[in-house]
């Protein structure tokens, strides 16, 4: 559970009391999720999500994503809309943290994807990106190349203890990938997190997106590149091709990949399998003290990392050139 910061009920009231929201029903801490704490707000005006942005959100970024919820939902992608108070603020602070209230999706999240979940979240991804064209604010990718030795130099010194090995292992990735990592290729604003916990489906359908907490300005198919590495491999570790196809083919059905792109999908996966062992084996390292966590296993990310080491090219994936 992520609860990382108590709210007391005096505090709550006062911050509510700045919304017509009417009066408060229930107020639960959520059991999912490892980055936010987050609520589910009950009130006369039905259900939200009361979010406290804790350690990984800088504050300075917090206008980025919640402008760019609201640029989406302006463009019938179906997300979360921030609640603005009565003076307008969609942002507060509450409990010594900054805080917002956004609308609840209706909607569950996929535990055993399937490939036709695969294609709609590839479609999903796609028509993303295109709504996501004329956002006035940019924010670079603070988890992209750059960022990824820094980060596990906060860990190296561990990162035996976890698996024997490990550290020469990621250092011998983080000098490849800094060395081939593409230059140039067509980019906007990527959501970067698009995991089975952040799309709810309807049935079969796909509902809603959440969580643009890690929303960015990068390389379009690196947002695909997580998402692959997120949804198509099974629990056994291996990649299930036929779904990775169909996430592809689904994404390419909407926005079609160029064959740069195309090319560049093993190494862009192998970059975003990295960033994920690296932010979950800093989080394993690191649990606060007695916050509600269940940190995530940062080696199903070195498997997933292994595979595509050895993969060599998109075919690997199903992609078509
Ligand atoms: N707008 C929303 N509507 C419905 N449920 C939500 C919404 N936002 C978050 N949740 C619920 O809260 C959980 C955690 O939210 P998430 O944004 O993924 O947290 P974190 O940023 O901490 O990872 C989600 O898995 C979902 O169950
Ligand atoms: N998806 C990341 C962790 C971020 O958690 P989320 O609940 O915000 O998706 C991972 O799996 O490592």
């Amino acid at each position: 559970m992520a609860v990382y910061t108590d709210v007391s009920d005096d505090a709550l009231a006062s911050f509510i009391a700045r919304y017509d929201l009417g009066a408060v029903l229930s107020f639960k801490g959520i059991a999912e999720g490892v980055e936010n704490s987050n609520f589910l707000l009950v009130t006369e005006a039905g259900p939200h999500i009361l979010t406290l942005y804790e350690k990984r959100v800088d504050p300075n970024d917090l206008p980025f994503f919640i402008g760019l919820m609201e640029h989406l939902a302006g463009r019938g992608i179906t997300c979360p809309l921030p609640v603005r108070d009565r003076s307008g603020a969609a942002l507060g602070t509450l409990a010594g943290r900054p805080a917002a209230i956004v609308t609840f999706l209706e909607g569950m999240s996929v535990r055993r994807p399937r490939v036709l979940h695969c294609a709609a979240v590839g479609e999903a991804l796609a028509h993303m990106h295109a709504a996501a064209e004329g956002f006035a604010i940019t924010r670079r990718n603070a988890l992209t190349v750059d960022s990824w030795r820094p980060l596990f130099a906060r860990s190296a010194g561990r990162a035996d203890t976890v698996l024997s090995g490990l550290r020469r292992e990621i250092e011998t990735e983080l000098g490849a990938l800094e060395a081939q990592w593409p230059a140039a290729l067509p980019a906007g604003v990527i959501h970067a997190d698009l995991f089975p916990d952040n799309v709810f489906f309807l049935g079969d359908a796909l509902s809603g997106l959440i969580d643009f907490y890690f929303a960015c300005n990068d390389f379009l198919a690196y947002d695909l590149a997580v998402s692959i590495n997120a949804w198509c491999f099974e629990p056994d570790g291996a990649l299930n091709v036929t779904k990775a196809k169909a996430m592809i083919a689904g994404y390419g059905r909407i926005r079609p990949l160029g064959a740069e792109e195309i090319a560049a999908l093993p190494l862009l996966c192998r970059g975003a399998a990295l960033r994920f062992l690296l932010t979950r084996l800093y989080d394993w390292l690191n649990v606060p003290p007695g916050a509600l966590v269940r940190p995530k296993d940062p080696l199903e990310y070195l498997r997933k990392l292994r595979f595509h080491q050895r993969a060599g090219s998109a075919a690997a994936y199903g992609a078509e050139a």
